[in-house]
């Protein structure tokens, strides 16, 4: 049988004594997608993360990756793991600790390079108790791509980095997607999700409360707003146009919230003499509170 997700969770639940961190979770990601774990703290993100991995054995559901066990498929090597904490040797100099992860693997990058591609070149002779929490999280990244993975699984992983190296990590991992790799990252930026994942996965109260693309995700709140001056407009004609939920006159100015703005675009070019056209779209911000508060409104 050939395999054709990198990642399938079935049925997942994980219980902490009375917290369910996990309350059901069925994902499948497909080879080559870059995917972002996103939610509040206490989501879940952690616990499917370690549950995918194998390093928490969830007390109901399967997991597969590249159809395998995550045991299996990250001895083989087809796993590159960047945690929040954890697996790094304090008083190593940064060089010994990625020399001994490559003679962990078959098949490793070389650890200048992986130093190279983690943007730490300069870091090899350093002892990792001396760095910022920022440059470990580099090593960590340079760790996770040593075994020239298939899937990378990232774990918050620009937590302590300022804006700039924040930017410059998506850097290096944009030129590691660029090989076609699988990556599923945990945040909390939305801005992340939203600047560096093809697909967006919200979790709130150990659920997937949302999954798709950004623009999607605020699509399905709350669609598109068109701004347009529209001389002689007819507000029952526009309101009844497809696509169009409401219309709004402020001024001289129309405001028309739509579920699908590309139509009532087309429309209103095409039949009217609307001008001066703006269209926005809700931020993932506003997207992500109004389907907390939906869940929050149905639990
Ligand atoms: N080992 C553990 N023992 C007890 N409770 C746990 C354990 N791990 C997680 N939990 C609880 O399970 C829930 C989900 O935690 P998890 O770390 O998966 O969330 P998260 O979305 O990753 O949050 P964060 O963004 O803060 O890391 C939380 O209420 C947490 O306190």
């Amino acid at each position: 049988m050939t395999t054709t997700t990198a990642v399938t969770l079935t049925g997942v639940t994980k219980r902490y004594g009375e917290v369910q961190a996990v309350a059901g979770v069925d994902l499948a990601i497909r080879p080559g997608e870059v995917v972002a774990l996103l939610g509040p703290n206490g989501a879940g993100k952690s616990t499917t993360i370690e549950v995918l991995l194998g390093l928490v054995r969830p007390d109901q559901g399967d997991v597969r990756v590249y159809g395998d066990s995550p045991t299996n498929a990250i001895a083989a090597g087809r796993v590159g793991v960047m945690l929040q904490s954890g697996g790094i040797i304090e008083d190593a100099k940064v060089g010994e600790l990625l020399d001994l992860v490559a003679g962990l693997h078959q098949e490793p990058l070389q650890p200048q390079e992986a130093l190279q591609r983690a943007g730490i070149a300069d870091l090899k002779g350093r002892k990792m108790k001396g760095l910022s929490g920022g440059q470990k999280q580099r090593v960590r990244f340079a760790m996770a791509i040593i075994p020239q993975p298939d899937l990378i699984v990232l774990d918050e992983p620009t937590t302590g980095m300022d804006v700039e190296a924040r930017r410059d990590f998506w850097a290096s991992m944009h030129a590691e997607t660029a090989h076609g790799r699988t990556v599923l990252f945990a945040t909390h930026y939305l801005e992340e999700a939203d600047s560096y994942a093809d697909r967006v996965v919200l979790m709130r109260n150990g659920r997937i409360v949302a999954d798709g693309t950004s623009a999607q995700i605020k699509a399905s709140v709350s669609g598109r707003t068109i701004r347009a001056t529209v001389p002689g407009a007819d507000l029952a004609a526009l309101a009844a146009l497809p696509g169009v939920r409401d219309v709004e006159t402020r001024g001289d100015v129309e405001l028309l919230q739509c579920a699908d703005s590309d139509d009532t675009l087309r429309y209103l070019l095409a039949n009217t003499l609307a001008h001066d056209i703006e269209v926005t779209s809700a931020d993932l911000e506003d997207a992500v509170l109004a389907i907390g508060a939906e869940q929050e409104t149905l639990a």
